[in-house]
C-alpha cells in the first residue's frame, strides 16, 4: 500500500487551515501508487486528494510538476488542479514531507483497456504535447538513455536471479541504444509514465490524466512509445495490433509524427521498454517483499524488449498514416 508516511487527524487540520477549501470531514490513505502517499480526503465543500511527496520525488522539481497541470488545466487538457493556499502557494509541508492538495477527479481507471480507450489516450498525449509548447518550465529526463547503464549496473549482478542467461542480451540493447538513440526529433514537455492507472474514464470517455511526477522534457514520439508498450500488449504478452493502430489513430488526428519519428519509432519502444524494465528490475531486487507498495514484475517489460528488436517499421505496430 502507497501510504508511507501518516498524519494525524490535528496535523491535518492544522494544515487544512491555510485553504480556503472547507473543514475536514474524513480522510483515508490510498492503496495504489507506487511513489507518493495518497490520501483521499473529504470536506464540507468537496472531495481532494492529498499528497505528501516521498524521497524519490526532488521537492526542487514539484513546481515544474504542479506548474504543469496548471498549465494543462488552463489550456483545457483535462486533468486535476493543485489548489492553491491562500497565500498564493501550491506546495506546503506535512507531518515532514512536502504537500500538496489536488482536485478530485471522478472516474476509474482501465483494468482491461479496449482500443477505444488507446484512440483516447493517444488524443490526450498529443493534446498534452500541443498544449506544453509554450510551457515555460523545463525539467531533464532523469532516466533517460544516458542512465539507462547507471541503473543496470546498479542490478545487473544479480539480474540473473530473475531469468538465467538475461545480462548479455540486456549489455547488447544497451550498446545498440546508446549508439543509435536519435536527438534531432522534435521534443518538449512528455508525461512519461501515462500508463492505464495513470488515466481515467467515465464510462468510455477519457475523464483525465494524473500523476504527472515524472513528467519531463524529451522526445516527443518516445512518450508515444511508452505508451505502445502500457496500453497495447495484452496480459498474455502478445502484442495487439487493433489497439496499436487506435493509440496512433488518436494522436495524428491531433499532431501528426513526422517521418524521422515514424521510422525510429521501433528503437524508442525498445528504449522504453528498457527503461521500465530496469527500474522495475531495481525495485524487484531491493523492495523488501513486506513493503507497504506492490513490486511490478520486470520480466513483463523483458518480453516487450524481445518483440521490439524484431519490429522493422512501424506499419507492425499498426501506424496506417493519415486516412
Ligand atoms: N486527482 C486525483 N483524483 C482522483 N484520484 C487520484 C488523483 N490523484 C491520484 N489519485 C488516486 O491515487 C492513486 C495513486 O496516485 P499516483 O499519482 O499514481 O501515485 P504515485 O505517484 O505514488 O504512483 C491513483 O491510482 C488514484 O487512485
Ligand atoms: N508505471 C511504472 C511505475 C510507476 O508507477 P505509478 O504508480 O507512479 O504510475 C511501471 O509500471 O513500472
Amino acid at each position: 500500500m502507497a501510504v508511507y508516511t501518516d498524519i494525524s487527524e490535528a496535523e491535518l487540520i492544522a494544515f487544512l487551515k491555510q485553504y480556503d477549501i472547507g473543514t475536514l470531514l474524513s480522510y483515508k490513505g490510498i492503496a495504489e501508487g507506487v511513489e507518493n502517499s495518497n490520501f483521499l480526503m473529504t470536506t464540507d465543500r468537496n472531495s481532494f486528494i492529498l499528497t505528501l511527496y516521498e524521497k524519490r520525488v526532488d521537492r526542487c522539481d514539484l513546481p515544474f510538476f504542479l506548474g504543469l497541470m496548471e498549465h494543462l488545466a488552463d489550456k483545457s487538457v483535462k486533468c486535476p488542479l493543485p489548489i492553491r493556499r491562500k497565500d498564493g502557494e501550491a506546495i506546503g509541508q506535512l507531518a515532514g514531507r512536502p504537500a500538496a492538495i489536488i482536485e478530485f477527479l471522478e472516474g476509474m481507471w482501465p483494468r482491461n483497456p479496449q482500443a477505444s480507450h488507446c484512440r483516447e489516450v493517444g488524443r490526450a498525449l498529443a493534446q498534452m504535447h500541443s498544449a506544453s509548447q509554450d510551457f515555460q518550465l523545463e525539467r531533464a529526463n532523469a532516466l533517460s538513455v544516458g542512465a539507462w547503464r547507471p541503473l543496470w549496473e546498479m542490478s545487473s549482478a544479480r539480474a540473473e536471479e530473475v531469468e538465467r542467461g538475461m545480462a548479455a542480451e540486456i549489455e547488447n540493447d544497451l550498446v545498440e541504444l546508446e549508439e543509435g538513440w536519435p536527438v534531432d526529433l522534435p521534443a518538449g514537455v512528455i508525461h512519461a509514465d501515462l500508463f492505464p492507472d495513470n488515466v481515467f474514464f467515465l464510462s468510455d470517455r477519457l475523464s483525465g490524466l494524473i500523476d504527472f511526477y515524472f513528467a519531463c522534457n524529451d522526445l516527443l514520439a518516445y512518450d508515444v512509445a511508452i505508451c505502445l508498450n502500457a496500453w497495447c500488449f495484452e496480459k498474455d504478452g502478445s502484442f495487439n495490433i487493433t489497439k496499436g493502430m487506435a493509440l496512433f489513430d488518436g494522436y495524428i488526428s491531433v499532431r501528426p509524427l513526422d517521418d524521422a519519428e515514424l521510422e525510429a519509432m521501433p528503437l524508442l519502444a525498445r528504449g522504453a521498454a528498457l527503461r521500465f524494465f530496469l527500474t522495475r528490475l531495481y525495485d524487484w531486487l531491493t523492495v523488501s517483499n513486506d513493503a507497504k507498495v506492490v513490486k511490478k514484475n520486470p520480466v513483463e517489460y523483458l518480453k516487450y524488449l524481445r518483440f521490439h528488436r524484431r519490429i522493422g517499421n512501424v506499419g507492425e505496430y499498426g501506424y496506417r498514416g493519415v486516412e
